[in-house]
Parts: C-alpha cells; structure tokens; sequence
C-alpha cells in the first residue's frame, strides 16, 4: 500500500499540491488527471523519491520513500520522454536494461513479446514509429515484473490505433499482482482503464472512483476550472 500524508510540494514560491493525503492499494489502476501544469508529474516524482517533498510523507508498505532506492526495484517509471540507445536495436535496449536489473534473458523475450515488439527486435530506434517506440518503453517498464507501474502520459503522441493498441496491453498488466499509475488527457482511457482517479486541481489531489469521476465531469463542466 501507498500512503501518502500531508504531501505538499513547493517549487520556488509556487504551490503545486498542499497536504495532499490518500492510499493507493495493491491492483489498483489509477489515473492521475488534471490540466496540463497541475502538478500530475511532480506527484508522480515524489511518488517514486526522485524528488523530496516540502512537506509530508510518502510510504510504501509502511517503508519512508526519500530516494528511488526505497522501492527495492519494485517500481518501474516511464517517463513522458524518455532516451534509448540510437545505435542499438529494440532486443539490445531492452536487454541493457535487463541486464543492470541482473534479469535473465528470457524476461526479453517475455516482455517484447508481451508488446508485441518481438517480431520487430532487430530493429534499430530510428526504424521504429512513435506507437512502436512506447511500447519498447513499455516492454522496458515491464521488466522484472514490477509490483508498481508509474507511466506518463504513455499514450501522448500516439494515433488513435495506436492508442488502443497500447490500452489493451495495460489492460493485460496483471491486476492480481500489480498497480498502475498513469497520467493521461483523455477520459476514454479513464473509462476503459482505471479503477480510480487521482484528480489534481487547484493544488488539490482528490482521490475518487472512475465511476464516480467520470459521473461528475459528464454533468459538469466545472472539473475544467483553474488547474
Ligand atoms: N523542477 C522544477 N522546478 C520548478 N518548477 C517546476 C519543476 N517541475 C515542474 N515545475 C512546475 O510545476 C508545475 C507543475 O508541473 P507538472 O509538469 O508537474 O505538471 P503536469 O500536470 O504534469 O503538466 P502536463 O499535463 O503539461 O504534463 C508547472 O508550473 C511547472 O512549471
């Protein structure tokens, strides 16, 4: 379980969220909205220790997060950009990162397969299309079965077949064993994905069903305010 208590996070003299508190529980699929600058990723950094908080605490299984390290390799980010080896194809990427994880090499194959990326290994990263190039994100996320799945706007860019593309393989992560944070725009992926909603707005996370979230923004516009 994620308990997060009293966070609030300051960046110079601007406020992005104050005393913010909820709990992520296991096999939940969460989506974190809000307006663009509304502080989705800054959560999001906080919640995986790359950045400390102001104020408040972060805990996973009753454990402090201060730094990455506190996860135990149990989480895995992706950010919204992220960097690959130009000069290596799709299989030598992935299994970098597989090997500084010490995995063996059938979680490669596991993964790539998974994303349907496998048929497509040899490829170097300037062959491959925007849809293609997030799901060896994907396929990277996913190594070492991590318990805890933190993606940024993972859909940002993509066509609408590749969207749907990447929706279904979410939709495959395991609920039984893992949880899953994603940011997105789009309330079709709030619908189709997430169990619940951390809905950033006005320097507030309000944590709440889909359902619930999904209720209140089609029977009213005011979720639109000032993020
Ligand atoms: N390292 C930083 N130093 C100072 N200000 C920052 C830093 N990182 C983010 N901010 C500011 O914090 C606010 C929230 O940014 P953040 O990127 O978290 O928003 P977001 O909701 O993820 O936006 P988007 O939907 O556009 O990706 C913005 O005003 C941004 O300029």
């Amino acid at each position: 379980m994620i308990k997060v208590e009293g966070a609030t996070q300051i960046y110079r003299l601007q406020t992005i969220f104050d005393e913010a508190n909820f709990v992520i529980e296991r096999g939940e699929r969460i989506a974190v909205v809000g307006r663009n600058g509304a502080g989705k990723t800054t959560l999001l950094h906080a919640l995986a220790g790359f950045t400390r908080l102001k104020k408040g605490t972060i805990t996973i299984d009753g454990k402090r997060v201060y730094h990455p390290g506190a996860w135990n390799n149990k989480l895995s980010y992706l950010p919204e950009k992220f960097q690959l080896y130009a000069q290596l194809s799709v299989e030598e990427n992935v299994q970098y990162f597989a090997d500084t994880l010490r995995l063996p090499k059938e979680v490669v194959k596991q993964s790539l397969t998974h994303t349907n990326m496998w048929d497509h290994r040899t490829k170097r990263m300037t062959q491959l299309s925007k849809g293609m190039l997030q799901r060896v994100g994907l396929s990277i996320a996913l190594i070492g079965e991590p318990e805890w799945i933190i993606l940024d706007e993972p859909t940002s860019g993509l066509d609408p077949f590749g969207r749907k593309e990447f929706l279904r393989l979410l939709e495959q992560i395991d609920s039984e064993r893992q949880t899953l944070l994603f940011t997105t725009h789009h309330f079709d992926e709030v619908k189709q994905l997430a169990t619940h909603v951390l809905y950033l707005r006005d320097r507030t996370v309000s944590k709440m069903n889909s359902v619930d979230f999904l209720h209140q923004f089609e029977g009213s516009m005011s979720i639109c305010g000032n993020g």
